[in-house]
């Protein structure tokens, strides 16, 4: 794997002009490193201030992890895939294949179904050799040995018993996986890591990109996030202390998948209410309604939450919406949730812009193209000043002079984007964004998208 530097401004440029830089000799994924080069972007953005900013943000934070926060702060990692030329086929570019190990995170507040979900997965006809990590707090595994009492094709499960992954145990689980993958390589297909009911799946997520132990041979696959439809309300509605995350609403809004479980013991109408109070946080991730945690094992393996060519089908239903199939005799859906509660605006219909103090969705769709170096500019701007607050987002771009479609996904600052296929010669060209985030202002987040299309 070929390791390059580069500033923030250069992450499409790169790309961009990999017709004539090296990038295109590479036949990977490379990774842009931007600890060397925070200080080039800060310049070339005029505003010397920002790298000071960035650092005091980072260190004055209340926060479990303070080395994540270290790390983040200064050896920023950014990824770039670079494309590989196939001129034979009328598919010019397409971005390579990933073959490393997927790993899925399950995740959801005390007792939302987790352990049931898993016990599913386990003892499922699917075929695939699974390796769990399961995370509890205290010395007794209760979870371990319910999970280990129903489970019959599992290939390991590794306890993490003394602490929480979000918090204390991070570094156990780069050392459990690295061990998994160095001792059992070849012997399992998927890892599965149960969180415990109070972590905050960011630290976990970041885990796969910032350690290089891993991401050499881990890839995150996805987040599914178990949701208790009697209780979640109140857990939605706890208040926190200023600096403390509500974990039941970060859990929401990192998830790729979402279980809205237990509905055997709520109303209909409570079940919409409760699907209406998760698309407010993340108008993203697919949503499926269960009992006892039952849904097609498709659902929640092999996701691709943080692939880069899967984020088409994400951003141009934006969110997938929820899987019918099981509930065609239903009809209460939240049919306008973003329109209500994220307050974006479309090219064809406006809405009130609402600037959102909590965790929520902003959605952009416009046609045109975008102006490369104002939407380096922009994008990088936001990301240095803003990336703690910027959850996950996802966009799918239309970049004046490129002759592809630009994708990129991205987990606070750590950002992926490479271009995929060709636009299609009667495709409109048009844009999309999705950014799921603490206190985003959709009308501001618009007008800079905007200014960026010429
Ligand atoms: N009625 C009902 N009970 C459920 C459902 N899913 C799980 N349960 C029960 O809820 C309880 C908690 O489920 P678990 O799977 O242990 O939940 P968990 O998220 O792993 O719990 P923690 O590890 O404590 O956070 C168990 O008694 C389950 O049998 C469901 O859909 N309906």
């Amino acid at each position: 794997m070929a390791v390059v530097s580069a500033d923030i401004g250069s992450t499409f440029l790169g790309i961009a002009k990999r017709f004539s830089v090296d990038a295109l000799s590479f036949s990977g994924p490379f990774r842009l490193q931007l600890s060397l080069a925070k200080k080039a972007f800060v310049k070339a953005a005029g505003h010397e201030k920002l790298q000071s900013k960035a650092i005091a943000a980072g260190n004055s934070r209340e926060n479990p992890l303070p080395g994540m926060w270290n790390c983040r702060t200064f050896s920023r990692r950014f990824t770039a895939n670079a494309a590989t030329t196939q001129e034979s086929s009328d598919v010019l570019t397409k971005i390579p294949p990933d073959d490393r190990i997927p790993a899925t995170i399950i995740t959801g507040f005390l007792g939302s179904g987790k352990t049931t979900l898993l016990n599913h997965i386990l003892t499922a006809d699917h075929g695939k050799r699974i390796a769990v990590i399961e995370n509890e707090f205290g010395e007794i595994d209760i979870d371990g040995s319910l999970v280990a009492a129903k489970t019959t094709g599992t290939e390991d499960i590794v306890m993490l018993n003394n602490g929480c992954l979000c918090c204390t145990v991070r570094g156990d689980l780069v050392r459990m996986i690295s061990e998994l993958v160095e001792k059992k390589k070849g012997k399992f297909d998927h890892i599965v890591i149960e969180t415990t009911g109070l972590a905050n799946p960011s630290p976990i997520i970041q885990t796969f990109y910032a350690e290089d132990k891993i991401f050499n041979d881990v890839k995150l696959d996805g987040v599914v996030t178990l949701v208790d439809s009697k209780h979640v309300a109140i857990h939605l509605d706890e208040k926190k202390p200023d600096g403390v995350v509500n974990e039941a609403v970060e859990q929401i809004a990192y998830a790729d998948r979402i279980i809205v479980n237990k509905i055997d013991l709520v109303s209909e109408p409570e079940i919409s209410s409760v699907i209406k109070r998760i698309r407010n946080i993340n108008v993203m991730a697919n949503l499926k309604r269960t009992s006892y945690g039952k849904v097609d094992l498709d659902y929640v393996l092999g996701i691709g939450g943080f692939d880069l060519e899967r984020i088409e089908s994400v951003v141009r239903s934006e969110g997938s919406k929820e899987d019918h199939k099981e509930h065609e005799h239903e009809h209460v859906h939240d049919h306008d949730h973003h329109h209500q509660n994220h307050g974006h605006k479309h090219d064809s219909h406006e809405h009130d812009h609402t600037h959102d103090p909590g965790v929520s969705s902003v959605s952009i769709v416009c046609e045109g193209s975008l102006d490369l170096e104002k939407a380096n500019m922009w994008l990088g701007t936001l990301l240095m000043e803003r990336s703690d607050d910027i959850y996950r987002m996802k966009g799918l771009l239309s970049v004046e002079g490129m002759e592809e479609r630009f994708v990129f996904q991205g987990v606070h600052d750590i950002f992926q984007g490479s271009p995929d296929r060709l636009w299609g010669s009667d495709e409109p060209r048009s844009n999309k964004i999705v950014f799921i985030g603490r206190n985003l202002d959709a009308g501001e987040l618009e007008k800079g998208f905007k200014a960026c299309l010429l």
